[in-house]
C-alpha cells in the first residue's frame, strides 16, 4: 500500500521503489534511513518541474554522492548490488540533466555550469586527473562540504537527534497505514515534523561528498594512487566499487531510444554534423597559422640590396639557418628559418618586417635646417660605423642607443627619416602602438621580435619615435602588460643579449625626456638635445622652402622676418611659409580660380609674410623651453 501511495504522490522511480521495499523490511539502517528520506524528498521537487536544470543537477549528483559515499564508509548494511543500482539511476539521472541538449530540460554538457569544474584546464590536452580538479575552487567547497558533514556526524548531541529521528521513521513503519502516510504527506511539504517532539527540527545534514566519485579520474587510478578514498574509507569494498564516470561506457547507459547522451558523443554527433554540413574546413586546407602572403619581393632602405621574393638557398644557407623542407604533395617547399627566430612566432615576425620603412621620399642631410652638433653626431654614430664597421670597433664602437629630445616640431622626426635614407642599414620606424595595440598583452614578445628581425637584418637601426609612451617612468599603478614591455626593452637595449659584434642602433625621439624611466636613460647614451631653431636655421628653412616657389623676398626682409620669428620652431617657420604662399592664391577673385595658369599667380611678398606672422604664433612655450634647456644641462649629450 506504501508502494502505490508513493508512486501516485510522487511518481517514484525504480529506485525508490527499491529504497520504499528495503525500507519496509527494515533493512536499512539508521543513516540510509535519512538518505530514503531525503531521496523521495528530492524526487519530489525533481519531478515537480519547479526547479531550474542546475539545481535538479545539483542534487542528483549530491543523492548520488551521498550514496556512493554511505557504502564505501559501510553505512549500509544491504546487498551491494542494489546500492549500486540506485547510485547508478541517480548518476544516470545527472548526466542526463548535464548531456541534455534542450536548456529548459537540461544543462547541455557545453555550458559554461556543467564544464565549471574543468574550466582552469580547458586548454589543457592531457587527461585531467584529481590531482588538478583538487585546486579548483568548486573542489575545495565540496571538500569543505564534506568536512562539515564528518563534524556534524561526530558531534554526539546531533547524532543522536539523527537516530531518534531514524527510530521515529521504524516506529512508523510498523504502525499502522494511516500513519505512514501521513508522513509521506509531510514530506512533499518539506517540513518533516516528529510526534513525540513537533517543535525538534530535523538534524542539518551536509551533503556527504566523495570527491573521488565524481570527479573524472582516469579508468586506472586506483584508490591508492589518488590517495584520497583509501585515505578517508579505509573499509572500501573493491568488490562494489562503484564506476566513475569515465568508466561509464556509453553502450552501457544508452538504451534504444533513450535521448542521453554522454559529453563525448554529444560532441562527435556535433562534428559529424559539421561534417556533413561542409562547414569545416579539413585540417590540410586550412590556412596556417602565421603564413605569409606572397611577394614580389622588396628593397629594405633605400641603398639596400634588392631581397628576392625566394630566398636563394645556396647563398643564404650559412651556420645560421636551417633549412627546412617539407614534401607537400608533388612540390617540395623549402622555408628557410633563421636560428634567431626560431622561437619567434611567424606572425610577429611578419608584422615587424612590415614595419620595416622602405618608402616615403628620401631626406638629406642638407634638408635639415641648422643643428649642426646634432648631424655630426649622429653621422659619426650612425653612418660612419655602418660604412666601416672595421674601424669602428672596441673603445671607438658605437653606442646602441642614442636619444633625440626637444620641444615639439624641430625636425627629430625628420633626423629619424635622414637616418633612414642615408645610413645603408635596415630601418625600422616603430611607434609604441605598434609593439602594444597588434598584439595586447603579448608586447613583450613583439619587443624580443623585433630585435631579433633586427639582428637578423642588420646593420639596422630601430627608430623609436615618441618613446615616452614607451618608456615612461614605472609605477606601482601602471598595468602589468606595459610593465613587461618595459623590461623586455631594457634588457634588449642593454644588449644582454645581443652579441658586441652586432649592429644594432636604437634611435628613441621624445618631447617629454623628463617622463623617461631613468633605466631607459642611462641605455640611450647618447642624448641629443635638438632645440628650437637659431636665426640662421630660421633662414635656412625661408630659403629651402623658398627655392621651389615664386617669390620677391629680398634678403633683408628674410631675415627681418627671422628676426620677428625668435621663439617658432622649424614646423612653425614651415607652416608659416606655408600660410605666405597662400597670400597669392587670395588675392586671385573668386571666378578666375578655375581658369588660370601658374605663370599668372602673383609671386609671394614680404606682404604675404606680414599677414601670415598674424595669423602663425610660436607653439613652444618659455616655460617649456626652460625644461627642456634644464634636462639638457642635467643629461643631455651637448657641450656644455
Ligand atoms: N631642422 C629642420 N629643418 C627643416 N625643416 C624642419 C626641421 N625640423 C622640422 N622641420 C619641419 O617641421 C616638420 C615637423 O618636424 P618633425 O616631425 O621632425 O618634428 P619633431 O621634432 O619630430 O616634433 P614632435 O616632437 O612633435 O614629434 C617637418 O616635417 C619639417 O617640415
Ligand atoms: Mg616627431
Amino acid at each position: 500500500m506504501l508502494h502505490s501511495k508513493i508512486q501516485k504522490i510522487v511518481s517514484i522511480n525504480e529506485c525508490v521503489n527499491i529504497m520504499s521495499n528495503l525500507n519496509q523490511t527494515g533493512d536499512l539502517n539508521a543513516n540510509f534511513q535519512h538518505i530514503y528520506e531525503s531521496l523521495i524528498f528530492e524526487d519530489i521537487k525533481t519531478t515537480s518541474g519547479n526547479f531550474s536544470p542546475s539545481l535538479k543537477a545539483d542534487l542528483q549528483r549530491k543523492i548520488a554522492a551521498q550514496l556512493y559515499y554511505s557504502n564505501n564508509s559501510g553505512e549500509i548494511n544491504e546487498d551491494p548490488a542494489v546500492s549500486l543500482t540506485l547510485y547508478n539511476s541517480y548518476i544516470h539521472k545527472y548526466f542526463q540533466l548535464v548531456d541534455e541538449q534542450d536548456l529548459t530540460r537540461g544543462l547541455d554538457s557545453y555550458s559554461k555550469g556543467a564544464l565549471a569544474l574543468a574550466s582552469s584546464f580547458k586548454n589543457e590536452s592531457k587527461q585531467w586527473s584529481l590531482k588538478d580538479l583538487r585546486n579548483t575552487s568548486i573542489f575545495q567547497a565540496l571538500e569543505d562540504d564534506l568536512t562539515k558533514s564528518k563534524e556534524v556526524m561526530n558531534n554526539t548531541q546531533d547524532f543522536e537527534k539523527t537516530i531518534e529521528f531514524s527510530v521515529q521513521l521504524e516506529r512508523n513503519k510498523n504502525e499502522n497505514e494511516k500513519s505512514t502516510k501521513l508522513q509521506v504527506t509531510k514530506l512533499k511539504t518539506c517540513e518533516p515534523e516528529f510526534k513525540s517532539n513537533p517543535t525538534q527540527k530535523p538534524p542539518i545534514v551536509y551533503p556527504q561528498v566523495k570527491i573521488s566519485s565524481l570527479s573524472e579520474i582516469r579508468a586506472e587510478d586506483t584508490a591508492e594512487d589518488t590517495g584520497f578514498a583509501a585515505k578517508k574509507y579505509p573499509t572500501v569494498n573493491p568488490q562494489i566499487r562503484f564506476p566513475v564516470k569515465s568508466e561509464i561506457k556509453a553502450d552501457d547507459t544508452v538504451k534504444p531510444n533513450n535521448p542521453f547522451r554522454t559529453a563525448k558523443e554529444q560532441l562527435i554527433v556535433e562534428q559529424k554534423k559539421k561534417n556533413a554540413g561542409g562547414t569545416n574546413i579539413p585540417a590540410s586546407n586550412a590556412p596556417s597559422y602565421g603564413c605569409r602572403p606572397k611577394s614580389l619581393g622588396q628593397r629594405r632602405g633605400l641603398n639596400s640590396p634588392f631581397i628576392l621574393p625566394i630566398k636563394d638557398t645556396k647563398s643564404t644557407e650559412g651556420e645560421n639557418n636551417v633549412v627546412d623542407k617539407k614534401k607537400t604533395g608533388n612540390n617540395e617547399e623549402e622555408k628557410v628559418v633563421d636560428e634567431r627566430l626560431k622561437n619567434i612566432e611567424p606572425k610577429m615576425v611578419e608584422l615587424i618586417e612590415n614595419e620595416i620603412m622602405d618608402n616615403g621620399s628620401p631626406v638629406n642631410w642638407d634638408d635639415i635646417a641648422g643643428l649642426e652638433f646634432a648631424k655630426k653626431t649622429i653621422q659619426e654614430i650612425v653612418v660612419w660605423p655602418m660604412l666601416r664597421p672595421d674601424i669602428f670597433t672596441g673603445l671607438r664602437g658605437p653606442p646602441r642607443g642614442i636619444l633625440l629630445f626637444g620641444p615639439p616640431g624641430t625636425g627629430k622626426t625628420l633626423i629619424g627619416k635622414c637616418i633612414a635614407s642615408q645610413s645603408r642599414s635596415t630601418f625600422f620606424s616603430i611607434s609604441a602602438s605598434s609593439l602594444t595595440s597588434k598584439w595586447i598583452g603579448e608586447g613583450e614578445k613583439m619587443v624580443r621580435a623585433l630585435f631579433a628581425v633586427a639582428r637578423v637584418n642588420q646593420p639596422s637601426v630601430i627608430f623609436i619615435d615618441e618613446i615616452d609612451s614607451l618608456l615612461s617612468q614605472r609605477s606601482e599603478s601602471e598595468h602589468e602588460s606595459s610593465r613587461r614591455i618595459k623590461t623586455e626593452f631594457l634588457v634588449q637595449l642593454d644588449g644582454a643579449t645581443t652579441s658586441q659584434e652586432d649592429r644594432l642602433l636604437v634611435v628613441g625621439a621624445t618631447n617629454r625626456p623628463q617622463e623617461l624611466d631613468e633605466a631607459a636613460r642611462r641605455r640611450l647614451v647618447k642624448r641629443l638635445y635638438i632645440p628650437l631653431p637659431e636665426l640662421p636655421a630660421r633662414k635656412q628653412i625661408i630659403h629651402l622652402l623658398m627655392a621651389e616657389q615664386r617669390h620677391v623676398l629680398g634678403e633683408d626682409e628674410i631675415v627681418d622676418i627671422c628676426n620677428r620669428t625668435d621663439g617658432y620652431s622649424c614646423a612653425d617657420m614651415t607652416h608659416l611659409c606655408k600660410e605666405a604662399a597662400f597670400g597669392p592664391i587670395r588675392s586671385i577673385a573668386l571666378g578666375d580660380i578655375e581658369h588660370i595658369s601658374p605663370d599668372q599667380v602673383r609671386p609671394i611678398t614680404n606682404e604675404d609674410f606680414d599677414a601670415a606672422l598674424c595669423q602663425v604664433r610660436a607653439s613652444v612655450s618659455s616655460q617649456d623651453l626652460d625644461l627642456y634647456e634644464d634636462w639638457n644641462r642635467r643629461f643631455g649629450s651637448a657641450p656644455k
